[in-house]
């Protein structure tokens, strides 16, 4: 029908479908550790459909998520189109399987048509391909028009798009949990024809979950599930003859029954004809068809079990027509006549640890078609279970024990590798980012824009000196009645000094608030009025004059007479700090005054400490340029951590993930183009933040700007790298921002951001700033800006490394966070 040349080509056809085998999967630990597949059995023919049947929370999802590869059972095994998920032989993950996951799977922000285009090129189909497609789907799903966005779908046209992905590029397997829900009876019917066309017609296999019971007669076999086992596994025809229902609703409610009382004999196995009637495909392309999947062609009529042990005569009951189970058969006569089967062999290792020979010579009354499975029944996987295949053609025995060990041991040690990102799945996954960044253009901008609005907040609010502070000025040297009154000369004479002093004091700063007395005053002060009381004697001038000329034989009376008292309000450290430096600026201000206006060297009033040029930075430089470079990198950081962090987790939570992982998406792609992505954005945030600290609120950089830039730009991708293992540990939105808020004030408060590490009491603590991914980077940006350093110097390019480290670090945790789940569910 379509052209899907682009497909890659499977060299060698495989003969099989799905094979389970003893599949044992637990969530959770200690006493919380629950079971969900026990000990699971299943066979699905290549070219057939299979029925997943059970009731919610049996673990239909569970097993259909390790059949793809997205988790991995505790014990078992699992062959998809004859080979382990993972392995290139079974197509997992890759075009050649089609995955609807329970959930919905898709962009709400694309349209139908930018869905099904983005897939393609995943899948690196042609366009023309993806349209033909698109059209036909539209047709035989009833989809809207295709530029309507997801999000404004129904749940029920949601659900046909995904349907859709899941179709659309003609796998050779199907994998769907739950399609037709919320989907109307007659567009189910529809849905179910096109499936069993696709399998007739095109030998597709399909396993399909429904609560649906009913609709699933249409299917090739049924696995009726409970418990993480299943109940039974046979077409719908036999499943209704043998139990003598008409429907198979009352077909599970009387296994789910005889289940529940405690007959764990399998119900196959109970209902007699089951023994002797094989399941066969129903409709005559499958018998015809040749899609040899050993597990349904043999009844447990068609072999002799006499040696069957009684252990295996349970396995046997458990897997009453697709296996057949023997003790070590040392006879050729043990085995199967004719036909494909697989052989389940239960035998120990010799006492040295070598296994049994076998080979094609024990078994040549054995009339093989195709490959022999030999298992041995263990249950100790390691042990004592080993798969062997004969190949009839060189009639050696091959250990599949250590291919298989082999191939694990490939898996494990793919698990941590990071594999080369292929191009056009990296290209389109950057497109799709871009095209969802840009598809919310008021969100977009206002992401965009926040650091440098923060920027500017941070500017503004914080490091300026606060300003119109009122203070209380007594001055009892102000008497009108004897003429003490304030005059504004600038002459050398010795009169009203309180009045000349005041002069001086910084208006801006400082609202000099009269008043009469100093209780009032200091009433004042306490009620929050006015930030304290400068008080002036009544003899203040005088004493002044008296305690120069006196020097150090000045009294006590005049030290007390000629002093400025100050009574503060000290409760706000920052604003009394402020008006100390002020008050005692006015003075030096007012003497050096006087003493140039009565012919003196000003500076001689100085006191002898004195500050000289300094060798960097300004002396007058403000708690802004201090917190700057650590304000950038904040911001900058959590911006990123704050973009990153929700990323896995909405497209874990609703499905992408493991649908795009499936497809054959890799993780590293994933991750790499949400680095480009947000890189890019992070570039346009950065650029504005400087030009908002820099150029807007002057901010000096006394170093190499390309270099601040530099650092700044490694700060968010180290926030970026924190954000995807916040996401990779997080199951929800609620716990990412947790963990981010969590990081937030340790960081801002331990990495030297708002006070120098000097600072901190012990060394312990200062050991704990510095393993901060954020304080070498602060000091770096901060030798950058202030002293003008280069990377040459060890404060500037340690910190560069060191942000270099964590970037590596957080990534690699991610990933492998991301494997560890894999495999604790
Ligand atoms: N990640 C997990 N951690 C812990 N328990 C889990 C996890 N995923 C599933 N479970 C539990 O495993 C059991 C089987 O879940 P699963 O989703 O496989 O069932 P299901 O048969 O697909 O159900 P439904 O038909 O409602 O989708 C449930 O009890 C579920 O709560």
């Amino acid at each position: 029908m379509k052209n899907n040349a682009d497909l890659p080509k499977v060299s060698v056809p495989s003969s099989q479908g799905v094979i389970v085998r003893n599949a044992i999967k637990s969530y959770g630990v200690g006493s919380r550790r629950s079971t969900v597949l026990n000990g699971l059995d299943m066979n699905v023919k290549k070219g057939t459909i299979y029925g997943l049947l059970g009731a919610s929370g049996c673990g239909k999802t569970t097993l259909l998520s390790c059949i793809v590869g997205r988790r991995s059972f505790d014990s078992g095994e699992v062959l998809v189109l004859g080979g382990p998920p993972g392995t290139p032989e079974s197509g997992i993950p890759g075009p050649r399987v089609g995955y609807m996951p329970q959930e919905l799977a898709l962009y709400g922000e694309f349209t139908i048509k930018e869905t099904l285009q983005y897939f393609g090129r995943i899948y690196k189909l042609e366009a023309t391909f993806v349209n033909s497609q698109l059209e036909f789907l539209s047709k035989l799903l009833d989809l809207p028009p295709d530029h309507r966005y997801v999000k404004t779908l129904s749940g029920g046209q949601q659900r046909r798009v995904s349907f859709a992905v899941a179709l659309f590029h003609e796998p050779e397997l199907l994998i769907l949990d739950e399609p037709t829900v919320g989907v109307d009876p007659l567009l189910r019917r529809s849905i179910w024809d096109h499936l069993v066309q696709q399998s007739a017609d095109h030998g597709r296999t399909v396993i399909i979950t429904t609560h649906y019971i009913e609709e699933a007669r249409q299917a090739d076999a049924i696995g009726m599930m409970r418990s993480g086992r299943l109940l039974a596994e046979e077409s719908p025809e036999n499943l209704l003859k043998v139990y003598g229902f008409d429907t198979l609703e009352e077909v599970f409610l009387k296994l789910c029954m005889k289940d529940g009382i405690g007959k764990t004999t399998n119900a196959m196995l109970n209902a007699k004809s089951f023994n002797e009637t094989s399941y066969t495909p129903s409709r005559k392309h499958h018998r015809d068809g040749g899609h040899d999947n050993m597990a349904f062609n043999y009844s447990i009529s068609q072999f002799d079990v006499s040696q069957v042990g009684v252990e295996r005569q349970d396995h046997i009951k458990n897997h009453p027509r697709s296996l057949a189970y023997y003790n070590a058969p040392t006879s050729k006569s043990t085995l199967p006549m004719d036909g494909n089967g697989i052989v389940c062999l239960n035998f120990s290792r010799h006492g040295d640890g070598s296994l049994p020979a076998y080979n094609s010579s024990s078994f040549d009354s054995f009339n093989m078609k195709g490959r022999i499975n030999l298992h041995s029944g263990g249950e100790s996987i390691s042990k004592s279970r080993s798969v062997y295949t004969i190949n009839k053609s060189n009639s050696t025995c091959i250990e599949d024990v250590i291919h298989n060990n082999e191939a694990s041991n490939k898996c494990r040690s793919r698990t941590f590798k990071m594999s080369i990102p292929s191009m056009h799945r990296s290209a389109a996954l950057i497109h799709k980012n871009f095209m969802q960044t840009f598809r919310n253009i008021g969100m977009f901008l206002f992401v965009f824009l926040l650091p440098a609005l923060q920027a500017t907040i941070f500017c503004l609010a914080i490091g300026q000196d606060p300003t119109l502070l009122k203070m209380a000025i007594v001055n009892d040297e102000l008497d009108s009645s004897e003429g003490r009154i304030c005059n504004y000369t600038a002459d050398c004479s010795y009169f009203m000094f309180s009045c000349r002093y005041l002069r001086f004091i910084d208006n801006n700063t400082i609202i000099q608030v009269p008043y009469q007395s100093l209780s009032s005053a200091v009433k004042a002060t306490r009620n929050g009025e006015v930030w304290g009381v400068v008080h002036f004697g009544r003899n203040f001038t005088d004493e002044i004059m008296v305690r120069q000329s006196d020097g150090s034989a000045a009294s006590n009376e005049t030290i007390i007479g000629s002093r400025i008292g100050v009574t503060m309000d000290f409760s706000n450290q920052q604003i009394s700090v402020v008006l100390q430096r002020r008050l005692n600026e006015a003075f030096k201000d007012f003497t050096n005054d006087i003493l140039k206006a009565c012919d003196y060297e000003p500076s001689a009033g100085d006191i002898p400490v004195t500050f000289l040029d300094p060798v960097y930075g300004k002396k007058d430089s403000t708690y802004t340029e201090f917190m700057a470079p650590g304000m950038i990198l904040t911001i900058v950081y959590f911006i990123a951590v704050a973009l990153t962090a929700g990323v896995f987790i909405s497209e874990r939570k609703e499905g992408l993930l493991d649908r795009s992982l499936v497809a054959g998406v890799k993780m590293t792609e994933i991750l790499l183009a949400h680095l480009v992505n947000q890189f890019t954005i992070l570039l346009g945030q950065t650029a504005l933040v400087f030009v908002c600290m820099l150029a807007v609120f002057n901010i000096p950089c006394e170093g190499n700007l390309a270099l601040a830039v530099f650092i700044t730009l490694l700060q968010g991708l180290c926030g970026m790298s924190f954000g995807f293992l916040v996401s990779s540990i997080c199951d929800s939105e609620i716990s990412a921002i947790h963990l981010s808020l969590g990081s937030f004030y340790p960081t801002l408060l331990l990495s030297g951001i708002i006070w120098p590490i000097e600072g901190m009491p012990s060394s312990w603590m200062r050991s704990l700033s510095y393993s901060l991914p954020q304080t070498y980077a602060i000091e770096a940006l901060r030798s950058v800006f202030a002293r003008g350093w280069g990377a040459e110097l060890p404060d500037v390019y340690r910190g560069i490394l060191i942000s270099t480290g964590w970037i590596f670090i957080m990534l690699g945790l991610s990933l492998i966070v991301v494997r560890v789940r894999k495999h604790t569910g």
